[in-house]
């Protein structure tokens, strides 16, 4: 079965290539448009025969708009495509050297930039598979021309390079930083979906379990009171049975709600899943009932728009943690005991472990 996440599985490739054409043709038609103006100085200074003129103008300014135009938009498979048209930049870029008769200053930054767009394309190797097509254009264009090598740039070849030098590389920056952005956003994005619960905008049961094994730490350490509430929706299957899913998930923002507006703080609220909550209050047993005492009327006094006549209630037991709560589960056991006492008196109930149950309904 393949994995989701693996990045070399075909499906995610295809994927990540579909944009490659779009993602690829602004830097091209750049690229290659600002590298032509140091070539067509360099043949200028060396006289070359108006073919080499006929050639540079096709592959810098005309070609970017073939390869997107009539190879990457009208292929059955864009990119695929796009990765050939990839490559015969490589060879065109190539072929541009022996024109040029190795002028030092644009023949190395043509290349360079031409190796730099197949790095930026965030295609794996496609640099090094480009190289053959660069052979290629080079050998063809050098054996039309022979292969005279002249590597002094003039004053004036010099400053036809820095457009390119100067738009391409800050161009290539940008893309580079919007891209970073992109990346820290979505980042950002996973990070508060592994945390919260969609639903309620709480804490998810893991984000909240953390909390509430701090705060048993601390109070182990003598450093804290603490208390855990645990608080579950009454009859919850008969809201979603009488007036649908909506109107039980409407509910549930509505507790998320109260525990959003009457959780101190320091305390954290969390969503166990399905109809159940829980709380960790840094304080003892009777500070946090007072506060299990505001969710509960706080459920109570919940109204719904498109329900008028829907109420919700719910049951809590809270428990401050025992000397053998060694760990949550036991502390959650002991507060899911007060809960249960609170069910079974008839619900909308706050009641505690230590002492005698409360009934505040
Ligand atoms: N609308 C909605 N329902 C949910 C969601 N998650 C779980 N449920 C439903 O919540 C219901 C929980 O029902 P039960 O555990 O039987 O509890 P109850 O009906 O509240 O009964 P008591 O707790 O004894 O009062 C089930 O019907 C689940 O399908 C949710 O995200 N949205």
């Amino acid at each position: 079965m393949p994995d989701p996440i693996d990045p070399s599985q075909p499906t995610r490739r295809s994927a990540r290539l579909r944009s490659l054409a779009r993602r690829v043709y602004p830097f091209r038609v750049l690229g290659m448009g600002l590298g032509v103006i140091p070539v067509l100085v360099t043949l200028h200074e060396l006289s070359m025969p108006w073919p080499a003129w006929v050639w540079t103008v096709f592959c810098g300014l005309v070609w970017p708009h073939v390869a997107f135009h009539l190879h990457a938009c009208r292929s059955r498979d864009p990119s695929e495509a796009e990765l050939r048209n990839l490559t015969i930049d490589s060879a065109l870029t190539a072929s541009l050297l022996p024109l040029m008769q190795f002028t030092l200053l644009p023949s190395v930054m043509v290349l360079t930039v031409a190796a730099a767009d197949k790095i930026s394309s965030g295609v794996r190797g496609l640099w090094r598979h480009s190289i053959p097509a660069m052979v290629i254009g080079l050998l063809a264009t050098g054996l039309l021309t022979g292969f005279a090598v002249r590597l002094e740039t003039s004053m004036t070849v010099l400053m036809a390079c820095l457009p390119m030098l100067v738009v391409h590389t800050l161009a290539v920056a940008m893309g580079a930083y919007h891209l970073i952005r992109r990346v820290q956003m979505q980042n950002l994005r996973l990070d508060t979906l592994s945390r919260f619960d969609v639903l309620t905008g709480l804490e998810n049961r893991g984000h909240w379990q953390e909390h509430a094994a701090a705060l048993l730490q601390r109070h182990h350490a003598g450093r804290s009171d603490a208390t855990l509430v645990l608080i579950d929706a009454d009859h919850f299957k008969s809201v979603n049975d009488n007036y649908g899913h909506a109107a039980g998930d409407d509910v549930l923002r509505g507790i998320g709600d109260v525990l959003r507006r009457v959780v101190p703080a320091d305390g954290h609220a969390g969503r166990l899943g399905g109809d159940e909550f829980a709380v960790v209050l840094p304080l003892a047993e009777t500070g946090a009932h007072a506060v299990a005492e505001a969710i509960r009327a706080g459920v109570t006094a919940l109204s719904f728009a498109e329900w008028p006549e829907l109420r919700a209630t719910v049951s809590i037991g809270l428990a401050s943690p025992g000397s053998g709560d060694d760990d949550l589960r036991q502390w959650s056991q002991r507060a899911d005991r007060a809960l249960y006492a609170s069910k079974s008196r008839g619900r909308n109930a706050v009641s505690q472990t230590r002492g005698e149950a409360e009934a505040t309904a």
